[in-house]
This record gives structure tokens, C-alpha cells and sequence, in this order.
């Protein structure tokens, strides 16, 4: 494995590539596909499996990542509950605030809306947004370390399902030991996991199905 240096530098121009990336997919085809992943999405959540919520985490899309909220609303209507990161302190965990739809946003600091208020949640299924991942269930966030320590903290771990696109897969993304692993990732073309997953309802180890 490469030193943490190497791969920090790595990271960066990698994030940079695939961040660009992004929009310059024609905005048609990023509807079509948005659409295909909440399909995914919603089978996977509301199927009486270890990815069904009781409270959901989501995020509110920027920078061109998959857009959780149609399918969100229609998790509201089923009564799951919702909550959004919200960066309390730079460099430490997010905490997890209530969110109903028409709720007062206000922006934090990259500019992304969180709740204004809401009840403090601990989601027991964690949709991740992905910049990077590669076969393993590793990611590549926005650098700021975020979902891996608020992963690392969490008791009882949320069951992770990174959310990303086919175009930003990438052979690995040289983990380190820091790195949390994403329970499923789910992309345009199905759910991709290589490892065992462990349902947060049993604590069962379960075989990882790899459905297209
Ligand atoms: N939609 C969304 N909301 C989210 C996250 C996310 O990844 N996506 N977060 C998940 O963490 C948290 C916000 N964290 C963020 C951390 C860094 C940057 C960012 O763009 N940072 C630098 C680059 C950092 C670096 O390379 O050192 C930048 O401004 O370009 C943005 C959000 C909580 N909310
Ligand atoms: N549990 C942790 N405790 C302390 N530092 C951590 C932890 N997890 C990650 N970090 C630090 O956060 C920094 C960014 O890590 P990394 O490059 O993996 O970010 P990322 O996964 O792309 O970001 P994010 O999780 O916000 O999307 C690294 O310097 C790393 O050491």
C-alpha cells in the first residue's frame, strides 16, 4: 500500500477529475439516471430487509450528486423518518437533524441547507454520497473525513449504502485504516458489495448479494 502522503495527493486530483466530471453529463441523461437509482432505492427500502429505515439519513444534493429527495418524500409518506447531516464542528462527527418536507433550511458552511431546527436523530440506514468508490465498498468523499469518523462513532452503526455513478468507479481507492467501508453501494447499474453485511435489526452476518 502506498504512504498516506502519496494517496492524500491522489485523492485530491482524483476528486478534482471526477468532481468536473460531473455536470458535464447532458442534464437528460442525469434525470433518467437519478430515476433508476431511486428505483433501486426504494425496492431495496421498502422490502422487509436490513436496508429497510425506521430513521433514514440522507444528505441534500450538491456538487452534481444523486438527488435523494423524490425518493425521500415518498419515504415520508410511509412514515419513515428523515434526517440530514449537520456539521457541528469542523473536524469532528456530523449530528443528524430532523427533516420533514416544507422545513425552514438555512445554510451551513459550504453552502448546503440543513434543518434550521429538528429533533436530534441516530439513523439506523445511512444513504452516503459517493465521489469515488471502487469494488470493495470503499469511498471517496469530499476530504473533509466527515461520514468516516461520524461511521467510526455511531453505536449502533447505521447500515451504510454509498450512492453514486457508474462513471466514478475506480479500481480502489487505496483504503486506509480510517476508511469505513460502505455496507451496499447502489449505482445506476444495481447494488454492488463484496463483503458480508450485518443486518442492524440481527446482528446477523448475511450474505452480500450482488444484484444487477
Ligand atoms: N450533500 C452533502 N451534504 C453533506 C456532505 C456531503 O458529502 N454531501 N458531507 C459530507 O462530508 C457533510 C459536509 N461536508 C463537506 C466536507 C467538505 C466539503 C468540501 O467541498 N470541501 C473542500 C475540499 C476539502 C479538501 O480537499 O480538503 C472544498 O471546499 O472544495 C463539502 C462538504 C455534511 N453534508
Ligand atoms: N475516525 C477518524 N478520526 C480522525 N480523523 C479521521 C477519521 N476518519 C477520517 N479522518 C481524517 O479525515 C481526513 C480525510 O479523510 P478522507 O480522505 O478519507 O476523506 P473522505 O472520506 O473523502 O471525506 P468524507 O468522509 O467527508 O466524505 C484524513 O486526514 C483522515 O485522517
Amino acid at each position: 500500500m502506498p504512504c498516506w502522503e502519496d494517496v492524500r495527493t491522489w485523492r485530491r486530483a482524483e476528486r478534482e477529475r471526477l468532481i468536473s466530471r460531473r455536470p458535464l453529463v447532458p442534464r437528460d441523461l442525469r434525470e433518467a439516471r437519478d430515476g433508476i437509482i431511486t428505483d433501486h432505492l426504494l425496492s431495496l427500502m421498502i422490502a422487509a430487509t436490513e436496508s429497510a429505515p425506521r430513521v433514514l439519513g440522507f444528505y441534500w444534493p450538491f456538487k452534481g450528486e444523486f438527488d435523494p429527495r423524490p425518493l425521500v418524500r415518498m419515504l415520508h409518506r410511509r412514515c419513515i423518518r428523515l434526517a440530514l447531516p449537520v456539521v457541528v464542528e469542523r473536524g469532528r462527527p456530523v449530528i443528524f437533524r430532523e427533516w420533514q418536507p416544507g422545513a425552514t433550511m438555512v445554510p451551513d458552511l459550504w453552502g448546503i441547507p440543513v434543518p434550521a431546527r429538528g429533533e436530534i436523530l441516530l439513523p439506523d440506514v445511512l444513504l452516503v454520497p459517493l465521489v469515488g468508490f471502487d469494488g470493495c465498498g470503499h469511498r471517496l468523499g469530499y476530504g473533509g473525513g466527515y461520514y468516516d469518523r461520524t461511521l467510526a462513532d455511531m453505536t449502533p452503526k447505521p447500515f451504510a449504502i454509498g450512492v453514486g455513478f457508474e462513471m466514478s468507479r475506480l479500481g480502489t481507492i487505496y483504503p486506509q485504516p480510517h476508511d469505513v467501508p460502505m455496507d451496499l453501494i447502489v449505482t445506476e447499474r444495481g447494488t454492488d458489495c463484496a463483503r458480508p453485511v450485518t443486518s442492524p435489526a440481527t446482528k446477523e452476518k448475511t450474505p452480500c448479494a450482488v444484484g444487477k
